[in-house]
């Protein structure tokens, strides 16, 4: 690995929940978690783990019903909740930027490709001429690799794949330093899913914004990410680099339930493990750690105390497994 970079995303303690009439639901707890510039970290976990809350949280895009209970987001050490409304309108697109999992919903019905890119492009970059806006949404689609003859083209008259390149050309467009992608490809085929990877990959390898990829589907994250935080019941319980996730390494319960659920491909047989029990409440959170009940490993501790952060080696884990590992202070 080279020179560490500069942080482009800081989240320090970050608590998020929703205001519903039963009470409190607590879909981010305590998170921490840096990404740096040129990066690409995954984020994983089940369904209902928090993961788009966390990111819905970083772009300050939370519905009326979600709270910041505590933390603080920085994206180019720019505190994202300290903004202005107006501030925060052009800071979104241009510094940190969001590609969602429906292209369809993403784009405008009515308008065409170059419409879309030019507004998105006019709105954040008033000293643009039209004729530079043109151009730019050229060079857009050129590195997205959709022919240009496309720019003409209404939403409906592209395919799924090419949908999402062009979200992704639109979130792009300012060279904005953090793009999220909460599962920008779980929507298309498999095959199609493949290419878009590839792409994601190659023009952030060309364009060098750091990438903050959510998804549920592990193995594809492991392959994407060099870094992959695993999200349970709203706590990241494990960051690891991904060329460590394995299961000849030591992991937390939860990873290893997950690294088992993964299809192994044998002479004979396909098999899958899967993690027993169903995710907790997030209204009535056991006590401890929140995985103990589904824990194959868990002690008495875990029942009755929350697992404080500590580095194992290049992990970090929230886990009584790990105590006595050095106690991490910063992530
Ligand atoms: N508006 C809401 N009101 C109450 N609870 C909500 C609301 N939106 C989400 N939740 C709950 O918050 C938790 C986290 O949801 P979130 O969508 O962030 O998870 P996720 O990991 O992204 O899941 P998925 O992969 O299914 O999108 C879930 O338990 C969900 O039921």
């Amino acid at each position: 690995m080279g020179e560490v970079q500069e942080p482009v995303l800081e989240i320090e303690d970050l608590s998020v929940a929703y205001v519903t009439n039963a009470g409190l639901v607590h879909a981010v707890s305590d998170v921490n978690l840096t990404v740096r510039r040129g990066e690409i970290v995954g984020l994983v976990g089940e369904s209902g783990s928090g993961k788009s809350t966390m990111a819905y949280a970083i772009m300050r895009l939370l519905r009326g019903d979600a709270v910041v209970t505590k933390g603080r987001v920085r994206v180019l050490g720019q505190d994202v909740y300290a903004l202005s409304e107006k501030e925060l309108r052009s800071f979104r697109w241009s510094k940190m930027s969001m590609v969602f999992q429906s292209a369809m919903s993403a784009l405008n019905p009515v308008m065409t490709v170059e419409t879309q890119i030019i507004d998105t492009l006019l709105a954040h970059r008033p000293d643009l001429s039209r004729a530079q806006a043109r151009e730019r949404a050229q060079e857009l689609l050129d590195l997205v690799r959709i022919d240009r003859k496309h720019l003409n083209s209404y939403p409906h008259e592209l395919s799924g794949g090419m949908r999402q390149r062009v979200v992704i050309a639109i979130a792009i467009a300012l060279n904005p330093a953090l793009v999220i992608m909460d599962e920008p490809t779980t929507a298309l085929d498999v095959v199609v899913q493949r290419s878009i990877l590839d792409e994601i990959r190659r023009i952030q390898a060309q364009v060098g914004f750091a990438i903050l990829f959510v998804s549920h589907d592990f193995s594809l994250v492991a392959e994407l990410a060099s870094r992959v935080a695993i999200m349970y019941a709203g706590r990241i319980v494990e960051l690891t680099p991904s060329h460590l996730l394995h299961l000849s390494e030591r992991h937390h319960p939860y990873t290893e339930g997950l690294l088992k659920a993964i299809p192994q491909l044998t002479a004979e047989e396909v098999t899958i493990q899967g993690i027993g029990g169903y995710p907790p409440d997030l209204q009535d959170l056991p006590p401890g750690c929140a995985f103990h009940p589904r824990c194959p490993y868990a002690m008495d501790i875990c029942t009755r105390v929350r697992p404080a952060q500590v580095q194992a080696g290049e992990k970090l884990l929230e886990c009584h497994l790990f105590q006595g590992a050095e106690v991490n202070t910063h992530v």
